[in-house]
């Protein structure tokens, strides 16, 4: 079966539809497009340099397309958005470095109170304390032994869950998590893990997480997307992507799991650089013929080599 498709589904929060972006003579995305909806996450996974933090950047805003076209609730958004006011409360990020994304001069309160106010238009200083006191208790801090403390008086899952509290001040719809654990203690990664799919469910997020390490998907994501420079290269339900892998890039980055042991880490290895080299001569860059190999499962369609 084949198909022009990309995984759509029903009322997208965000919609990519064939975004490319270049920089000078780096072509970092190639047509790509998928869909955030409310309740799920996406995981974008692929190896350093295959596009996933350019990607981030244009839905948060933070960078513009060469080309193709960007949605928010079925809108498209060309040039400022009409409300960007409204998209960038709506859209938020938590970055992968928990220790720079905490201004070290202000405390925790500080941090929270600033969000709240300017796009909740709290109340008194009893409600805002409140809601403080709410948001932390939310991502597993305790409120009290928390709000006064300064950045450097935390531990890293402990800011991170800091830059997850600040990011749900607002009430997004829509969070990007960027390598959210990738700078933390293996031992942690799992609990901000589980606290960023609760966060989703509890909060009916969009999420968009980006990782290199595939073996973290299905603890946060219900569809993901295995980029290979720049392009898709397949594409699906999680569980039947991982478990039916059919793109020897996906395939290659699931035998670069190591056992269970380990669940968190994957190969940056010459062997591994060495395996996807010779994938990337599987690879036709621009082929632009997608097979559909299951209800929502695609590939990119190998080319011959060279
Ligand atoms: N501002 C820029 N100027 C020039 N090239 C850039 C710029 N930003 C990204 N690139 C290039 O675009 C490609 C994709 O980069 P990107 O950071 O999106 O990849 P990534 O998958 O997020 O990698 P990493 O996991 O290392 O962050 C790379 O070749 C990168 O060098």
């Amino acid at each position: 079966m084949k198909a022009e498709a990309s995984p759509v589904v029903a009322e997208a929060v965000i919609r990519l539809e064939d975004i490319t972006r270049n920089f000078g003579p780096v072509r970092a995305l190639k047509g790509v497009s998928f869909s955030l909806v409310p309740g799920r996450a996406l995981a974008l996974v692929g190896e350093s340099g295959c596009g996933k933090t350019t990607c981030a950047r244009i839905i948060a805003r933070l960078d513009k397309p060469t080309g193709g076209r960007l949605f928010f609730r079925g809108q498209e958004l060309r040039g400022e958005a009409k409300d960007e006011h409204r998209y960038r409360r709506e859209v938020q990020m938590v970055f992968q470095d928990p220790f720079s994304s905490l201004n070290p001069a202000f405390t925790v309160s500080h941090h929270l109170a600033r969000p709240l106010q300017l796009h909740r238009q709290s109340g008194s200083g009893a409600d805002l304390a409140g809601e403080i006191a709410r948001l932390l208790a939310s991502v597993g801090l305790e409120p009290d032994l928390t709000r006064q403390k300064f950045p450097h008086e935390l531990s890293g899952g402990q800011r991170q869950r800091v830059n997850i509290a600040r990011a749900l001040a607002v009430a997004p719809s829509v969070l990007v998590a960027d390598e959210p654990t990738s700078m933390l203690d293996v031992s942690i990664r799992k609990d901000i893990l589980d606290l960023l799919a609760r966060v989703k469910r509890e909060n009916d997020l969009a999420m968009l997480y980006i990782t290199h390490d595939i073996a973290t998907a299905a603890h946060v994501a219900e569809e993901i997307v295995v980029m290979f420079a720049g392009q898709m290269v397949e594409w699906g339900d999680t569980d039947t992507v991982l478990s039916d892998p059919r793109h020897p890039y996906t395939r290659l980055l699931l035998s670069a799991v190591p056992d269970g042991s380990r669940p968190f880490v994957t190969g940056g290895s010459a062997r591994f650089l060495e395996q996807a080299e010779k994938v990337r001569s599987l690879c036709r860059p621009e082929s632009i013929v997608i097979e559909q190999v299951g209800p929502n499962h695609f590939i990119r369609a190998l080319g011959v080599p060279g």
